[in-house]
């Protein structure tokens, strides 16, 4: 089975708790007591492959310190980075965010592959309030190497669903790349390992 970590960050108020409960309940609840951070675990299936996902979810306190992001690094598969179209700092500050993971791993260099980063621009339904343009969302994830979801967690529950689906799919495909990027000598020393134990096992 397949087990993978999902940060989600963002300004306050962006609608990280929204998504995440609209993708792990298929519901949209107005209002959240984000006192403290959440970790969210699920089961689901992906290209009919039984995946643990583990979701963290920081609930932005103006006086909480959040971890530094090079500890976010260390500890996620994968970032989704939301703002709120209709709030223009919000996209400022999801910029910043995805500037400094990218850096952060640059200084860590823990990572052969480029850690998965998807900027979600959430709120489409407030439309008629909107100071974020759909380009500008386009433009930034092209800038940054990201993928890129307008959606809306208040009226959208398969599109947000299919989000998750979709950076779950990357991650994975990410693990089994490093995985078949391991060098040859691990894979020949496990495999050495199995024929020991296992010509033992086999005489027992
Ligand atoms: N119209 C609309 N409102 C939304 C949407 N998503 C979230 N909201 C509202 O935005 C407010 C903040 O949503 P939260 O999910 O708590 O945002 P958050 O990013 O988790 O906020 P913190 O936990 O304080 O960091 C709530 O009043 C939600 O009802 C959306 O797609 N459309």
């Amino acid at each position: 089975m397949n087990h993978i970590k999902l940060s989600v960050l963002g300004s306050k108020g962006a609608g990280k708790s929204a998504l995440i409960v609209r993708f792990l309940t298929g519901r949209f609840i107005g209002e959240y007591a984000s006192t403290s951070e959440c970790i969210y675990n699920k089961q689901v299936t992906v290209d009919s492959k039984t995946t643990n996902v583990e979701i963290y979810d920081p609930c932005t306190q103006p006086t909480k310190q959040n971890p530094p992001l090079s500890e976010e690094l260390s500890r996620a598969d994968g970032f989704l980075v939301v703002y709120d179209i209709s709030h223009r700092s919000t996209f400022i500050f999801a910029k910043t965010l995805i500037c400094s993971l990218r850096d952060s791993q640059l200084k860590t260099c823990k990572r052969d592959t480029e850690t998965v980063v998807f900027l979600i621009g959430n709120k489409q339904d407030l439309c008629h309030v909107r100071e974020v343009a759909l380009e500008e969302g386009q433009i930034a994830a092209l800038e940054y190497r990201c993928q890129f979801f307008e959606l809306s967690a208040a009226e959208q529950c398969q599109e947000v669903a299919d989000m998750f689906t979709s950076i779950m799919r990357k991650i994975i495909h990410n693990i089994k790349m490093k995985e078949k990027q391991r060098p040859s000598g691990s894979k020949s020393m496990a495999k050495l390992i199995n024929n020991v134990f296992g010509k033992r096992r086999k005489s027992v």
